[in-house]
């Protein structure tokens, strides 16, 4: 079998076009929809992110905030800029890109954010409600992902669901987000008893790690016709590329989502999506 592609730069595109749409309406009832970004330390990688939501923002007529601040920047100074961006009624959305350094708690940031702008849907509010099925500011990544699975309309329906990942960011989320989608869901993690096995097992295989070293993916891992979602970035020789080895995967998935050109592409849209959806939340609500 050779595997189709799960092309995200179409399905981002899709995305984009209909958020440009819901901004222009917006707009014309009196409403400029606005994204503030946080970015704390130097990462390139982070910096990188950044600029491009920032640029995505304004392609689709998004105004934006761009926050950089230096990896000294204390974490009481943070958790007030977070109230500041709060109070600001011309600021819908916030974005504060992960991983913070170190020395600040990244829990007590995000739970400093307003449900109502918290783009990234992290907060122990929409959290809750995602987990309760009345999500509406969903995590990018796996929203994206269900929207990836949507667009080629691909049912997954009572399938084995294994996600290579247990973060707040990708793998918790992620699960119920398949859970609701009827898939019956496995988290996996770097303690996870016989890992081979239950990829070997799995209809669809969503992997998020990010190190070739620790974890690479390969065909003869994973059942023939199984879907293949791969949400990991690393760099080798110099290319850009996932957790799985694309060729040989290719070779045995039914569906693949490629890197680059995957699942990032999607993460960025859903970002868009959810500033809309939370300039929309606070026109309803200053009625
Ligand atoms: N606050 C958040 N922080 C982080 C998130 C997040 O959703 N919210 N996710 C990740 C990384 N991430 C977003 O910030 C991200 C990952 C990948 C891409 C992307 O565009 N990937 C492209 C390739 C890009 C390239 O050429 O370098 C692709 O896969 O085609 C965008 C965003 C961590 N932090």
């Amino acid at each position: 079998m050779v595997a189709r592609i799960i092309d995200g730069k179409v399905v981002s595109a899709d995305v984009k076009a209909r958020v440009k749409k819901a901004v222009e309406q917006l707009k014309d009832n009196g409403v400029q929809p606005c994204l503030a970004t946080v970015l704390v330390g130097d990462d390139p990688a982070s910096a990188t992110y950044v600029g491009s939501k920032q640029s995505d923002a304004k392609e689709v007529g998004i105004a934006t905030r761009d926050h950089r601040l230096t990896s000294t920047f204390k974490q009481s100074e943070l958790v007030e800029l977070m109230q500041l961006l709060n109070n600001d009624h011309e600021v819908h959305g916030i974005l504060v890109q992960l991983p913070l350094p170190k020395h600040i708690d990244e829990f007590e940031v995000i739970a400093a954010l307003s449900p109502f702008k918290d783009v990234d849907g992290l907060t122990p509010y929409n959290a809750g409600m995602l987990q309760s099925g009345m999500g509406v500011l969903k995590p990018c990544t796996p929203s994206g992902i269900i929207e990836l699975l949507d667009y080629y309309k691909i049912d997954i329906t009572g399938m084995d669901a294994v996600v290579v990942n247990r973060s707040n960011l990708v793998g918790k989320p992620l699960a119920l987000l398949l859970l609701e989608r009827n898939a019956t869901v496995t988290i996996c993690h770097s303690k996870t008893k016989d890992l081979n096995a239950k990829l070997h097992n799995a209809d669809l295989v969503v992997t998020a790690v990010g190190n070739r070293q620790r974890f690479t993916l390969t065909g003869d891992m994973i059942k023939e016709g199984a879907i293949v979602i791969d949400v990991g970035i690393a760099r080798l020789n110099n290319k850009l590329v996932g957790d799985a080895d694309f060729e040989s995967v290719k070779q045995k998935a039914s569906w693949v989502t490629p890197v680059p050109g995957g699942v990032g592409l999607m993460t960025r849209a859903m970002l868009l999506k959810n500033t809309v959806t939370a300039a929309s939340i606070s026109k309803e609500m200053s009625r």
